[in-house]
């Protein structure tokens, strides 16, 4: 584990297919949305996510994002619906951003940029018994994508920006309860999805993807937070987070629906 985040911290995702070979694998993310091409589907249902405030328990600076990590031991804060079948149980959310407000976000919509990405992270807890297990398995993983679209400042991620100068060098974590990720998504929960695997080494290909098709706001103020965390530990000469988004993949022929 010390050696992937080293060598991730070292080298960009260009580099990844040297130590992780799935990176070239044909169910990669993110993707490019091509909307034109998205298929509807009349059998995927509505997205019912269903999270209990008291699940929050810390939130971290893990060195290549910042995540708040849920209580994932009972199914108190799970997905269900959409296009999945069985309850996901969700583990935790984290950011993806850029060095510019222009770039930032990992999936794009007909090859246009938002400027972040949140990522909310679910398990298949029917099926396995730990994220871990689930991670290596093809209907492991459940991430809903949300994209921040620069405009207003958004008061709801105030209360995870207003925190980050605790958590500024890599490794460092605090007590964070009291949240429902539910504040962060849009008023409207229709999506599209697609079969993808984890954005970050591993690069596992285990995730159904579901991206929201609506995006919520985020100002200039409170993205330049996030480039301030830091992706080097106590002891090391400090570098600025200022980027962790992996660009799209090839799509190699798979299906986008959408509801
Ligand atoms: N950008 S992503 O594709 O959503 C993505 C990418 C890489 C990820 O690694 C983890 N690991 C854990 O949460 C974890 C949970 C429990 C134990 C160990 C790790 N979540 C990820 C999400
Ligand atoms: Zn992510």
């Amino acid at each position: 584990i010390q050696f992937r985040l080293l060598f991730q911290c070292v080298a960009g995702p260009a580099h990844w297919k040297e130590v992780f070979p799935v990176a070239n694998g044909d169910r990669q993310s993110p993707i490019d949305i091509k909307t034109e091409e998205t298929k509807y589907d009349p059998s995927l249902r509505p997205l019912n996510p269903s999270y209990d405030p008291a699940s929050a328990k810390i939130i971290l600076n893990n060195g290549h994002s910042t995540s708040v990590e849920f209580d994932d031991t009972v199914n108190k804060s799970v997905l269900t619906g959409g296009p999945l079948s069985g309850t996901y149980r969700l583990r935790q959310i984290h950011f993806h951003w850029g060095s510019n407000d222009e770039a930032g976000s990992e999936h794009t919509v007909d090859g246009m940029k938002y400027a972040a990405e949140l990522h909310v992270v679910h398990w298949n807890a029917e099926k396995y018994s730990s994220f871990v297990e689930a991670a290596s398995q093809s209907d492991g993983l459940a991430v809903m994508a949300v994209f921040l679209k620069i405009g207003e400042c958004n008061p709801q991620l105030n209360k995870i920006t207003d925190r980050l100068d605790t958590i500024r060098i890599k490794g460092k974590k605090a007590l964070f309860t009291n949240f429902d990720p539910s504040c962060l998504l849009p008023k409207s929960l229709d999506y599209w999805t697609y079969f993808g695997s984890l954005t970050v080494p591993p690069l596992l290909e285990s995730v159904i993807w579901i991206v929201l098709r609506e995006p919520i706001s985020v100002c200039s103020e409170q993205l330049a937070k996030f480039r301030s965390l830091l992706s080097t530990a106590e002891d090391e000469v400090a570098c600025c987070l200022l980027r962790n988004f992996r660009p799209p993949q090839p799509l190699r022929g798979r299906e986008v629906r959408r509801n």
